[in-house]
């Protein structure tokens, strides 16, 4: 017996994040509680420690998330010459891939080893998406700063000017929500990569390549897309019906494991809310409810992760091509801490497949063919 796309299969015990009913945590945490009061910098410590950070320990992370942040020359040198017209999601995959090759501990095993190199991982992934967004527009990178915080330090490299406190804080609280997901398909692949005893680059490469797709992170920048598309509160319905009618799917919504609602979402909602309020474009956060009674209404099915965070990244001026790379940099966080648990209890993943194609062939020559 095969269960298609491995549903309700539980193929490892982890300690990192759980969702149990409905309700989202990390490390134990109520993921309620992390959006409304965590920075990004102490989730992610979280993340890799199994605990929040005392005063001393978030301090010493953020100095090393800080001091770590410029990318290698050559890496620029590297982004400068890609093609303008890529997907960043594309960009940063080899990016990522090309990092390894100007770490000196690429290959090193041991948990500081590997410890540093998350460090490294984390620090960098922002600014590459940052530069290739400014390269790809003709302009230079722009150099992170040691006094901002992750969020803000990210929204500073996009733009160039510091962020308000109100951008700030619902990009930080992005961060935080979409830091880990349990066996989701990247994290899946990032562990499935590393259980080979091979490289934590690989495994984030990996990642982000599974990242990449429509079905997971890829959702948001099509509901963006599909937004856009629609224009206008009044078009909301008749589309929405029309896909359905055409067998299509609407993205951002539905999910393997919560049928009854993506705790992330209500966040998400409310800061779409107020975000597209103040830059004066409600119609966003409009559509998109519309657009959720409908398929409510129609399917029973209710927004994940990837809907209402298409208008929040949008109301914070940033391209939609670049809102998976977004999630990248904040899923790397999750990435790395399930790599680490890897490592600590590993054994090869290597499961079977049920042989379902022709039995007993014979060898036909090529000339009898
Ligand atoms: C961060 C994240 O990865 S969150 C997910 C992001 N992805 C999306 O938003 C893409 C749209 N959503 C989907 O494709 C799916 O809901 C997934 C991939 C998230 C979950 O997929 P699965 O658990 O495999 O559910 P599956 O695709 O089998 O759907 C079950 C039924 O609901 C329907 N359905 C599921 N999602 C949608 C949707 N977004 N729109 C319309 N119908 C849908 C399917 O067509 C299927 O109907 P059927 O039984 O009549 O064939
Ligand atoms: O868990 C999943 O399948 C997808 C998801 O919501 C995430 O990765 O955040």
């Amino acid at each position: 017996m095969t269960t298609k796309g491995l549903e309700g299969v539980v193929a490892a015990e982890s300690s990192i994040s759980s969702i149990i009913d409905g309700v989202l945590t990390y490390r134990g945490i109520h993921i309620d509680d992390l959006a409304e009061n965590a920075s990004f910098e102490e989730v992610i410590y979280l993340l890799w420690y199994g605990k929040l950070p005392n005063k001393a320990e978030l301090d010493q992370l953020k100095r090393d998330l800080a001091v770590n942040a410029h990318i290698p020359d050559e890496l620029i040198e590297h982004l400068r010459l890609m093609p303008k017209t890529v997907h960043p999601m594309a960009v940063l995959r080899t990016a990522v891939s090309a990092l390894s090759l100007y770490d000196d501990e690429a290959d090193q095993m041991d948990k500081e080893a590997n410890l540093r190199k998350a460090v490294r991982l984390q620090a960098k992934i922002g600014t590459i998406v940052a530069a290739f967004a400014r390269l790809r527009e003709g302009k230079d990178p722009v150099a992170p700063r040691k006094d901002l915080s992750y969020a803000a330090n990210f929204l500073y490299m996009l733009k160039g000017t510091e962020p308000e406190e109100i951008q700030e804080k619902a990009f930080n609280k992005a961060l935080v929500l979409h830091a880990d997901h349990e066996f989701n398909a990247s994290t899946f692949t990032a562990r499935v990569t590393v259980a080979t005893l091979s490289d934590i680059y690989s495994g984030i490469t990996s990642a982000i390549g599974a990242l990449k797709g429509p079905l997971h992170g890829g959702a948001n920048e099509r509901v963006m897309a599909m937004l856009e598309e629609i224009g206008e509160v009044d078009k909301a319905e008749a589309y929405i019906l029309d896909k359905l009618a055409n067998k299509e799917k609407i993205m951002g919504f539905g999910h393997r494991v919560y049928k009854n609602g993506d705790p992330r979402a209500k966040h998400l909602r409310e800061m779409s809310r107020q975000l597209t309020q103040l830059t004066g474009e409600p119609k966003w956060f409009e559509i998109s409810v519309k657009i959720d009674e409908v398929v409510q209404r129609e399917k029973g099915l209710l927004p994940n992760v990837d809907f209402y965070s298409a208008s929040v990244y949008h109301s914070l001026g940033i391209s939609r091509d670049l809102f998976t790379p977004i999630f990248a940099v904040a899923r790397t966080s999750g990435w790395v801490a399930h790599i680490l648990e890897q490592y600590d209890n590993n054994r090869l993943i290597r499961p079977r497949a049920e042989y379902v194609g022709p039995q007993k062939q014979a060898y036909v020559p090529l000339e009898q063919r």
